[in-house]
């Protein structure tokens, strides 16, 4: 055996896509819905003043969120993916009648008592939110589309915390009006459309065990931008 058929035999074999899939999948276990600021948002022990930090941090991921998508495109050079990919914009901004994600989630920021103008202004996101969105909005403008793509795969984890979400705050937050509820509502299908056409782009494209290995990677740091923007919540709204 020469050195060159060692090195060859010691590159593990890729999965097939099921078992990939599975090991995607199994990332969940790293998921935000388990850091101690969502338990306790989930089982209503959060204050006003912490629900009102969340809702107003997060905003920023969800404008930046269809800026991640455009960027997204604007490296994709498959017209089937980016007619599909651009409903991501839409879903967010809007169209015509349909206001969008971000017009619902300011619902949600209402209901909880912030004020259009004071969510808007972005005044009260927190450095380490900015920090951790804004390495999502450049991991996706830097990196090859197919990788961008992967990076949006914590969405296959995301239906079950807007399910949560919808099921234990009418209960905990009855100060809240279920109205702004809908963003929550909104996403379930949704997110379940977008993780089918994302995990379909990953299955094809990551096929040697190297850039499988790679996809988890990717997975997990955006895993850590979630939670990290979750840390930095938690530590300003103690
Ligand atoms: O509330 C959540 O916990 C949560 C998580 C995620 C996610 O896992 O990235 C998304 C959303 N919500 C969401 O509403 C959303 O529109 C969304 C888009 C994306 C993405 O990466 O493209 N993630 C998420």
């Amino acid at each position: 055996m020469n050195a060159n058929t060692k090195e060859a035999t010691a590159v593990a074999a890729p999965w097939d896509r099921t078992e990939f899939e599975a090991q995607l999948r199994a990332k969940g276990a790293g998921y935000h819905i388990h850091h101690p600021f969502n338990v306790k948002m989930t089982n209503g022990e959060l204050t006003h003043e912490q629900i009102r930090g969340w809702v107003a941090n997060r905003f920023y991921y969800q404008i930046i969120i269809p800026q991640k998508d455009g960027a997204i495109i604007s490296n994709c050079d498959d017209r089937e993916t980016r007619r599909k990919w651009v409903l991501r914009i839409l879903d967010h901004d809007g169209w015509e009648d349909n206001e969008g994600g971000i017009e619902a989630w300011t619902a949600l920021g209402k209901a909880v008592g912030i004020s259009r103008e004071d969510l808007w202004s972005l005044k009260f996101v927190v450095p380490g939110v900015r920090f951790a969105v804004d390495a999502y909005l450049n991991f996706a403008r830097r990196s090859p589309w197919q990788e961008a793509v992967c990076s949006s795969l914590t969405e296959m984890f995301a239906p079950k915390i807007h399910k949560d979400r919808l099921a234990n705050w009418p209960q905990h937050y009855p100060w809240i009006e279920t109205t702004g509820l809908q963003y929550f509502r909104s996403r379930i299908s949704l997110a379940e459309r977008d993780v089918e056409h994302g995990l379909a782009v990953t299955l094809d494209h990551f096929t040697t065990r190297v850039q499988q290995d790679r996809a988890l990677d990717i997975l997990q740091l955006k895993l850590d931008i979630l939670w990290s923007m979750l840390d930095a919540i938690d530590k300003a709204y103690p």
